[in-house]
């Protein structure tokens, strides 16, 4: 009947393109619009010549009562449909598997590659060069290699394009990013494949293939053309990428608006040499990826939702932070600790001396850097982006960790039988003067980054009040911080829990630190929750004056958070089970709660 090939891709094309729509609808951003129309467009235009030559010679055949009738250049209508539905599954899994992956800290160049890597592309590029020679000898003999030969002539010039300018990219790209998005829709089409040959939806005439079969009814070339375009589709996707990355990572090299790029200039970011890569600072990058993805699942998980460049410059954030806070809580002694923030004082004054802050890439904040700390440390410090940050929240920041040290007023910072004999969170006061001062900083620094990035520019007004709620906001993090923590903090020797508050439970910081899993500790954590979720309350509603490019992100970050709250609240504390200092959310959760505020955005 006339509609067995509509019924294949009623069937098994169009009801996964619309699952893939539907998850990732909230997700997709325009860039990825325009780049999988960009590619549909490609594979369009390159396959309806070459597959117009293959049924015009009579390599395969569409029986006349399995398909409707239009054609184009000879192909049917319903194969052009399955051109476009291939590459937008193909691109859609692509994306939603990169979506996690911050693609600056995959570029890479020769000097920057091991020998291996630089092995492995040169044999795909042999490869590719040997399957296309092959590819060219088998058309020419006849017979029973012609399809093989034509597809391997087709793909192969595609391949070794994209390889060639993309491949040290694509070999860095994570197994999930590169390797599934081909697995998974090959593997899918080759059974949609032995379906539809099985009923003779098309076929491939017998002098023409060499008669192998992969499994079942499917043809060895029919498995190989599958792979093969999913492959380049994913290859494609790849390039734009890695261009889009480079224009992302090197402002310096692309100094406008790096959000909605021309053509041209992501032709240029492929065209770049990548001798040219600041690698000092996609090393950096990679560093601050990687503390971030060890030390916090929520930011991590909602690093991905940031577009371009503020996701960058946020994830930079987070490792000076990172980085400072864990020099001063990891320090051995109070008077090391003291050094580090000393330390850290000194790299401020140095970055904002002058009236404009330097960039923290100057030579002399480099060499101060150098001197002073850890190597490990030392990206987080260089790739601060200073210039767009006041210096008032960085300082501030500092005096926080001040708070943190006047704890270990006894000089015993660790364990052992002398406790501290000073707990500087007395009051509600006191905790809110700490969360302001190294969470409500975060919070505003972060602000400070939206505005930079956002393409909607805000009246000074409005981005007061932004300012303001975002300093509420980071109260109610850091609230929910403290009561996820009670138990780590109290093996630090450290408590949170105003004073007050303990003593109308008839305890001192000292019963704390001794039990801090005891069952009174519940109520006193459901009062600091609540208290953070009053917080949050006063400030959620503001963050609708934010930008919408960068609204759904900034809710997800905050909301990734406060889920801790959530769940803590729920389970009434936090399950023995979990790691001490880790989030208690299942990543499920976390991937949800993103994907409805997105959803409802
Ligand atoms: C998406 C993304 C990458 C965001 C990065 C956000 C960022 C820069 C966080 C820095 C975190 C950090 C290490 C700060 C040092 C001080 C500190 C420890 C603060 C506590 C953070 C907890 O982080 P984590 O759980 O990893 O740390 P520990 O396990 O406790 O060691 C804090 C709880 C502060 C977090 C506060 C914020 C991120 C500010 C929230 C406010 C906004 C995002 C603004 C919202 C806007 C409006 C208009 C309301």
């Amino acid at each position: 009947m006339a509609y067995d090939y509509v019924s294949v891709h009623l069937k098994f094309t169009i009801p996964l393109a619309g699952l893939l729509t539907l998850v990732l609808r909230p997700l997709l951003t325009k860039y990825d619009l325009i780049k999988t129309s960009i590619l549909i467009f490609i594979a369009f235009t390159a396959t309806l010549p070459w597959d117009s030559y293959l049924i015009r010679r009579g390599v395969w055949t569409y029986p006349p009562d399995a398909i409707v009738g239009p054609r184009l250049c000879s192909v049917p209508a319903e194969e052009l449909f399955f051109f476009v539905i291939q590459t937008y599954i193909t691109s859609m899994l692509y994306i939603m598997l990169n979506k996690p992956a911050l693609h600056s800290q995959y570029l890479t160049n020769r000097k920057d590659s091991s020998a291996t890597v630089r092995w492995v592309k040169r044999f795909g590029q042999a490869l590719l060069v040997g399957g296309f020679a092959v590819g060219a000898a088998l058309v020419r003999k006849g017979g029973g290699g012609t399809y093989l030969g034509l597809i391997l002539v087709w793909a192969c010039p595609f391949a070794l394009l994209t390889w060639s300018f993309s491949g040290y990219f694509i070999i860095r790209l994570p197994f999930t990013c590169v390797v599934m998005p081909i697995l998974l829709p090959t593997l899918y089409l080759w059974v949609v494949d032995e379906l539809a040959l099985g009923r003779g939806t098309w076929s491939i005439e017998s002098g023409t293939k060499l008669g192998k079969c992969v499994w079942g009814s499917l043809e060895l070339e029919e498995a190989i053309f599958f792979l093969a375009t999913n492959a380049l589709i994913v290859f494609g996707m790849a390039a734009f990428d890695r261009a889009m990355a480079v224009l992302n990572t090197f402002p310096e090299l692309f100094p406008g608006d790096s959000r909605t790029p021309t053509p041209r200039q992501l032709i240029q970011a492929v065209l770049v040499d990548p001798a040219k890569y600041r690698m000092d600072r996609v090393v950096g990058i990679r560093e601050a990826v990687s503390r971030l993805r060890r030390k916090s699942r929520s930011f991590y998980l909602a690093s991905s939702v940031f577009p371009g460049r503020l996701r960058i410059d946020l994830i930079l954030l987070y490792a000076f932070c990172r980085v400072a806070d864990d020099l001063v809580d990891e320090s051995r002694t109070e008077t090391v600790a003291h050094d580090w923030i000393t330390k850290l004082t000194g790299y401020l004054d140095l970055v904002y001396s002058s009236n404009d802050a330097v960039a923290a890439s100057d030579a002399k904040v480099q060499s101060y850097v150098e001197k002073n700390f850890p190597a490990s440390t030392q990206s987080a410090l260089k790739l601060l982006p200073t210039k767009l940050l006041p210096s008032e929240p960085l300082y501030e920041l500092l005096e926080g960790f001040k708070m943190d040290l006047s704890f270990s007023q006894t000089g015993n910072n660790g364990k052992g039988p002398h406790l501290p004999e000073k707990y500087p969170i007395r009051n509600e006061d006191d905790l809110q003067l700490y969360a302001s001062r190294v969470a409500s900083t975060v919070g505003e620094l972060c602000l400070w980054l939206v505005f930079h990035h956002s393409k909607t520019k805000l009246s000074s007004d409005k981005q007061a009040v932004l300012v303001q709620a975002s300093r509420t906001m980071g109260h109610a993090l850091q609230y929910v911080n403290i009561a996820r923590d009670i138990a780590v903090d109290a093996g630090m020797d450290r408590v949170y829990l105003p004073t007050n508050w303990l003593k109308e439970e008839g305890l001192t910081p000292r019963d704390i630190i001794k039990a801090p899993r005891q069952a009174i500790v519940e109520n006193l954590r459901g009062r600091l929750l609540d208290a953070a979720f009053e917080e949050y309350a006063r400030s959620r509603s503001t963050m609708d004056m934010l930008p919408k490019d960068v609204r759904g992100p900034m809710i997800v970050a905050v909301e990734s958070y406060m889920e801790i709250g959530r769940v803590l609240r729920e389970k009434k504390g936090v399950p023995s089970s979990s790691r001490p200092g880790r989030a208690t959310v299942p990543r499920s959760r976390r991937i949800l709660v993103a994907w409805k505020v997105l959803s409802s955005q």
